[in-house]
């Protein structure tokens, strides 16, 4: 190396070294009857970004749900900073720092960006202030006074983001962030996403978009009928193409 050239840093966690923030081991979920999850085994290490690959209905959203206890009829192990959050309400997954962004985002039309962003009340230290966000997204900023109803979906998608940072969780489970939007919006979601892993919040990403998600992901998972058939990481990615292609058709 020459006196100008600079060492890359990696900021990419190790796996190795610590525990997995959030385990899941053996998850099982039904909806009614229908057996949807057949044991999904997946670890998201602290300051990770890891993404859930797999073609449509395989069980991505299904198992962000099952982790969350939104479907209740569930079995396995989901263990959060090593204590077991199984039997958790829902109402109260929030304390333990976990934050859930649905693919429909759930904006309250009738409120304004402010009123959204201000609504969820603060469940954990460390969370970030307004003032904060509105620096990282300065689009909010600008439509603060602006009512639910008159955002764009990639606004409506940042807010939804935005609004959980404020409630100091420190994982945040993230449903298609980018589905529907603009290749010019979805390249912003990429670099708030970045910004999120400069602050140390993991993210459980589901993702179709898979040269997004190839971008921003430390770690894959792949799933095909209700279950993780692969995963490998972002170094990896290269040597996995065959496979991927064959799996996801991409
Ligand atoms: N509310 C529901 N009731 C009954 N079955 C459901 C429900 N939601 C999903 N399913 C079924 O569960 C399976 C997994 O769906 P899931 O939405 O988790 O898949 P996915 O991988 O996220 O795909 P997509 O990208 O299409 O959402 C599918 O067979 C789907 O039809």
């Amino acid at each position: 190396m020459t006196a100008t050239e600079t060492p890359t840093v990696s900021v990419r966690p190790a796996r190795n070294s610590t525990s997995p923030q959030l385990k899941v081991r053996d998850l099982e979920a039904w909806y009614g009857e229908s057996h949807a999850l057949h044991g999904v085994d997946l670890d998201v290490y602290p300051g990770e970004t890891v993404t859930l690959l797999g073609r449509n209905g395989v069980g991505k959203t299904t198992t962000l749900r099952a982790i969350m206890g939104i479907i209740r009829k569930r079995k396995g192990i989901v263990e959060f900073e090593q204590n077991s959050i199984m039997r958790v309400p829902l109402h109260k997954i929030a304390h333990r720092g976990i934050g859930f962004v649905p693919e429909e985002r759930g904006i309250f039309a009738s409120l304004t960006v402010n009123e959204n962003l201000t609504l969820p009340p603060v469940v954990a230290k460390g969370g970030m202030s307004i003032e904060t966000i509105y620096e990282i997204f300065p689009n909010l900023l600008e439509r603060r006074m602006s009512p639910g109803t008159k955002l764009s979906g990639g606004e409506q998608q940042m807010l939804a983001i935005a609004r959980i940072l404020r409630t100091g969780v420190r994982l945040i489970l993230l449903d298609e962030p980018t589905e529907g939007l603009a290749p010019v919006i979805v390249e912003r979601i990429g670099e708030v996403l970045k910004v999120l892993k400069s602050h140390g919040v993991s993210v459980l990403l589901v993702e179709q978009n898979f040269r997004f998600a190839s971008r921003i992901a430390d770690h894959f998972y792949v799933m095909d009928h209700g279950q993780v058939i692969d995963n490998f990481s972002v170094s990896e990615l290269t040597s996995r193409t065959e496979t991927l292609n064959s799996v996801l058709g991409v």
